[in-house]
């Protein structure tokens, strides 16, 4: 298969796209990708690092309110169309997925305009931006969530899953507590605010430092690129036991997810569904700051299963974080019941259902 995929911005967006990449190139060896990202977002660094093939769009989001800059953004999507109709034009591709983000907007727009047979994954049950608009000229539209088919034209739809939830599952991990300092069989929780970390978790966790220093259990903090060093300082003089670690980032999350006894994190799309993958104890603090809310929706098909618990934002501090985390690793039966209950919930053949669904489009 010749295959262009888009995503961009955040790791949700991302990951996906690099799961597809993964099952494809283990059915099709001989297969040829090109992933077109943006300069701006994560892709750019993340996946040339897996040595796929890259090229880098220049492109933004809207403003929420009326601004010169959404002259700029405008005159720059069109800039990318014009972009990856020539990139589509030299690569020739069979079909061309995109997964979110501003940059997969243009491209599989592009695609679309030239006859080239185009589908789309949505991750989220709160339809994004990019998707709504790819909607009307995409052929198919592959969703992660039950809830985003009303929201899209009825006869394109065909639920799916995510794919990174079947790329975590099938992973054989050979990660070790011990690869990054701590203990191997001491029970661990991980901690992460989604791809680019949160500053209302991070400081909820760095109030509670002095008592997880006391705890026997283990803590991994990963702070988001951006936000270390800040964090650093702000703990400047503070004592950390050798049972915290803290982060600026996980490269190869799929390997260290199933040796996590808890997380604590947002509740971004794929994030989910590498929990439910997985069935990972979760205490899940949705961002207010999405579409619709879409993360507390994200949150409650867990939570009302059995399968979370949740911290609402305004609830969030130091306090009320310790109480759940302790609660939780203080009690292996009800971490056993919780992991049953996420279990129940994955769908661990995603990438496998898209790639199908791509060939019955490629004529
Ligand atoms: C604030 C915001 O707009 N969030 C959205 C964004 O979140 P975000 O980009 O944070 O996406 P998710 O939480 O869904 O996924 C995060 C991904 O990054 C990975 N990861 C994270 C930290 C790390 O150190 N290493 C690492 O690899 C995770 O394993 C996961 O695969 O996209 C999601 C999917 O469209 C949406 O549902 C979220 O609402």
């Amino acid at each position: 298969m010749r295959l262009i995929i888009s995503g961009g911005g955040t790791g949700g967006h991302i990951y996906p796209a690099l799961a597809i990449i993964e099952d494809l190139m283990k059915q099709e060896p001989d297969s040829k990708v090109l992933y077109v990202g943006s300069k701006r977002g994560l892709e750019s660094s993340i996946v040339p690092e897996q040595g796929i093939d890259f090229i880098a769009l220049e492109i933004q989001g809207f403003k929420r309110s009326l601004s010169f800059e959404n002259f700029k953004t405008v005159a720059l999507f069109l800039k990318s169309v014009r972009e990856s109709k020539k990139i589509i034009k030299d690569f020739k591709p069979d079909v061309v997925i995109g997964t979110g983000g501003y940059v997969s907007g243009a491209v599989v727009y592009a695609a679309a305009k030239a006859h080239i047979p185009t589908m789309i994954h949505e991750q989220n049950s709160a339809v994004g931006l990019t998707n709504k608009f790819l909607s009307r000229y995409v052929d198919k539209i592959a969703i992660g969530f039950q809830e985003a088919a009303a929201q899209f034209p009825k006869e394109k739809v065909v639920f799916a899953g995510n794919p990174r939830a079947q790329q975590v599952a099938n992973m054989k991990s050979t990660f070790n507590w011990s690869d990054i300092g701590l203990q191997d069989d001491q029970p661990t929780v991980l901690i992460f605010g989604g791809s680019q970390g949160a500053p209302a978790i991070n400081k909820a966790v760095i109030g509670a430092i002095n008592e997880f220093n006391k705890r026997t259990y283990q803590v991994v903090f990963v702070t988001g690129q951006k936000r270390y060093q800040n964090v650093i300082d702000l703990l400047d003089k503070t004592r950390i036991s050798s049972n915290i670690k803290i982060l600026p980032y996980i490269k190869n999350m799929p390997q260290v997810l199933p040796k996590v006894s808890l997380i604590v994190g947002r509740s971004g799309a794929t994030s989910i569904a590498e929990i439910t993958a997985l069935g990972i104890p979760a205490v899940l603090i949705p961002s207010p700051y999405v579409t619709a809310d879409h993360q507390t929706k994200n949150t409650m098909s867990l939570v009302s299963r059995g399968a979370a618990l949740m911290i609402k934002q305004d609830d969030l501090n130091s306090k009320s974080l310790l109480k759940a985390v302790d609660q939780l690793m203080h009690d292996s039966d009800a971490r056993e019941k919780m992991a049953e209950n996420s279990k129940k919930l994955g769908v661990v053949d995603s990438a496998d259902e898209i790639l199908n669904l791509a060939r019955t489009l490629i004529h």
